[in-house]
């Protein structure tokens, strides 16, 4: 079996813990997600889906367990070690695309990198190219972003997700605001550079035809995981 990129070992989320209004969310999860893994995380509203994924990201702390990230435990990271660890390891993408309006295309592409380091190396500047290429976009680096339509824009913001090179790609509905054809094609794109950067890519989809073509599925139903035979 490849590498394990993430781990997570019994796992709880309780929202607003010792409150009256104490949510538990997500019960015991332990799971690996290997290198070049593409998995669908699919359950029904409400489940814990996102839930799961912001924790998986490190956007979220677990109320309990710990989780692993390319073998580095990351229970006891502060702010400035969980955001370091994500700028190297983790790409997110979410249904909605959260670029930046007024800047430029490769501008959003390169704005991990730019929020981390400042000036982005010349070999980055041709990989973001590169991804721009890619994900069907090319020639257009300087327009704007808010000319593009959701589609074009969901795809510049899986270029800005694997600027980095992480060994982790999330991605939460990515496709959800998308017409069908649309999302077909950007779903195409994970696999393609899932295939091609061996990339562990999670995918959270409702969309049964989309979670059909991964060749693991993770189901959640009431934050605990069921019928998943890659469980712990
Ligand atoms: N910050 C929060 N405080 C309290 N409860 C929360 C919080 N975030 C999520 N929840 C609750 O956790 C549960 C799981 O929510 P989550 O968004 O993870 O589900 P989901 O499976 O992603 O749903 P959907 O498919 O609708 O996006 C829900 O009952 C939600 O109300």
């Amino acid at each position: 079996m490849s590498e394990v990129v993430l781990r997570l070992q019994d796992v709880n989320k309780v929202f607003e813990p010792d409150t009256p209004r104490a949510v538990h969310v997500l019960h015991d999860i332990s799971l690996e997600l290997h290198a070049g893994e593409l998995t669908a995380l699919i359950g029904p509203s409400g489940s814990g889906k996102s839930t799961l994924l912001n924790l998986m990201g490190l956007l979220d702390t677990p109320s309990s367990g710990e989780l692993w990230i390319d073998g580095q435990a990351t229970a006891r990271l502060d702010d400035a070690g969980r955001t370091r660890l994500r700028a190297h390891h983790i790409g997110f993408v979410f249904q909605f695309h959260h670029l930046i309006g007024a800047f430029s295309v490769l501008d959003n592409v390169l704005m991990p990198l730019m929020l981390q380091q400042g000036k982005p190396a010349t070999a980055q500047l041709d990989y973001a190219r590169h991804l721009l290429d890619a994900v069907g976009l090319p020639n257009i680096e300087q327009r704007s972003a808010k000319a593009l339509s959701g589609g074009q824009q969901q795809r510049v913001a899986i270029a800005r997700a694997l600027v980095g090179k992480p060994a982790l790609l999330l991605a939460d509905e990515p496709t959800g605001n998308l017409d069908t054809q649309t999302a077909e094609e950007v779903f195409a794109l994970f696999e393609q550079f899932n295939r091609d950067t061996g990339c562990a890519t999670l995918i959270v989809t409702h969309d049964p035809r989309l979670s059909a073509r991964c060749p693991r599925v993770i189901e959640l139903l009431d934050g605990r995981i069921v019928s998943e035979p890659g469980a712990l």
